[in-house]
């Protein structure tokens, strides 16, 4: 655990960059601290492993104040990524994780052993660990940067921009990785970005703050999108924030309705009788996965048997199951499933990806109202 109280930071220009700040960041979880640019985010990060000294205030981990622990053996249980990865240039990928594990003791036969492991970790194949820096890609090397800040295997990371360098598709990718990572780590994570769509994905918490360093709202991603406390954070959770909160609803409750299927190779005129009252049919393959959609009108089109292409394409799947992280899709998924469907029928999906019913954009309301009800959706 960290807890920050009443911390503030006060260069010598007189700049207050962060004022007052109390908040605490839960062990085996993700804070994120996220606002406009100069609101006070790195040097609050910073603060933790007194790469910055506070002015005022006390910062406590694990219970103890940080101000009586050895800087350099305080970092030693912090890792620390940020942007642009900062690795060696003239080290290579193993060589740059195998850095700390290296100066706090381990043998060097070990310490690779432990590099190459976290590259698997960390979704890189193993040869790449021979490569330079400057050999990989801008999402690989900040793979490598959270590899070598896991490598002393600290039980806090704390994580700067870390993946703003990247274009938005490797960025995904990065933040599904560190998901997953965290499911299996449950590291304590403060993480910076000025970014609220990474905030409210990857934050168990995330702190809003203003420029003057003040903290403006501490909360839970849905708890932020759901009731922001003012106009600051309404306009910096922006728009669509009622669809986008959806997001952290489960949509396990929603009750599924039948949805009308055709085997592929049905013959034309036998579909004809199996599409739904608004004359729609998914087909499915062999194992009940969608292919496509059929409507009467295009089934007017046709003849002889249906095959896999020419079909109206479906719209995104609802996937019913539990993943690893013990999820399964969210109201938002099964309402985009819904709206992106031709046939105003979402697809709900098992993990096989076999069709295993529908949902329709009225019984995600309904399921909204129910979870409003009960208090699920703060107001
Ligand atoms: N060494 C310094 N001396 C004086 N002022 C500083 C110093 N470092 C940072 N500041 C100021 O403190 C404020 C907070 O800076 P900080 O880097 O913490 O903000 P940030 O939220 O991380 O910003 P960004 O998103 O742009 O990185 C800013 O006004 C900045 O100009």
């Amino acid at each position: 655990m960290i807890e920050f109280q009443a911390v503030s930071k006060r260069y010598p220009d007189g700049t207050v960059a962060v004022d007052e700040l109390t908040l605490t960041a839960e062990d085996g979880r993700v804070t994120v601290l996220v606002g406009p640019s100069g609101c006070g985010k790195t040097t609050s990060l910073r603060m933790i492993n007194r790469m910055i000294e506070a002015t005022s205030g006390t910062i406590r981990l694990m219970g103890e104040d940080i101000r009586e622990k050895d800087p350099a053996l305080l970092r030693r249980g912090i890792g620390y990524v940020i942007q642009h990865a900062g690795l060696f240039p003239h080290r290579t990928v193993i060589d740059n994780i195998a850095t700390v594990p290296v100066l706090t003791g381990a043998t060097r036969r070990a310490a690779r052993k432990r590099a190459e492991d976290l590259l698997t970790t960390v979704g890189l194949p193993a040869e790449l660990g021979r490569r330079y820096p400057k050999q990989l890609s801008g999402g690989q090397q900040q793979r490598v940067g959270v590899a070598r800040a896991l490598a002393a295997d600290p039980p806090v990371l704390l994580m700067d921009e870390p993946f703003s360098a990247v274009d938005p598709i490797v960025r995904e990718d990065l933040q599904d990785e560190l998901l997953r990572l965290q499911s299996e780590l449950g590291k304590t994570i403060v993480f910076v970005t000025h970014d609220i769509d990474e905030a409210v994905k990857l934050g168990d918490k995330v702190a809003v703050m203003r420029v003057g360093g003040r903290l403006a709202q501490f909360d839970t991603p849905a708890a932020l999108l759901a009731a922001p406390v003012d106009d600051f954070v309404s306009s910096f959770v922006g728009r669509d924030r009622g669809y986008r909160g959806l997001g952290f609803l489960d949509a396990a409750e929603i009750p599924l309705g039948p949805v009308s299927t055709v085997p592929v190779g049905t013959a034309v005129a036998e579909a004809r009788g199996m599409l739904s009252q608004a004359g729609w049919a998914v087909v499915v393959d062999g194992e009940n996965r969608p292919l496509g959609w059929v409507s009467a009108d295009l089934l007017a089109t046709m003849d002889g048997e249906i095959g896999p292409d020419g079909l109206v394409s479906g719209g995104s799947l609802y996937e019913v199951d539990s993943d690893s992280a013990g999820t399964a899709g969210s109201l938002r998924n099964a309402l985009d499933a819904a709206l992106s469907s031709p046939s105003a029928w979402g697809i709900a999906v098992d993990k096989s990806g076999a069709v295993v019913g529908g949902v329709d954009a009225a019984s995600v309301i309904d399921a909204l109202a129910k979870a409003r009800r009960s208090g699920e959706v703060p107001t």
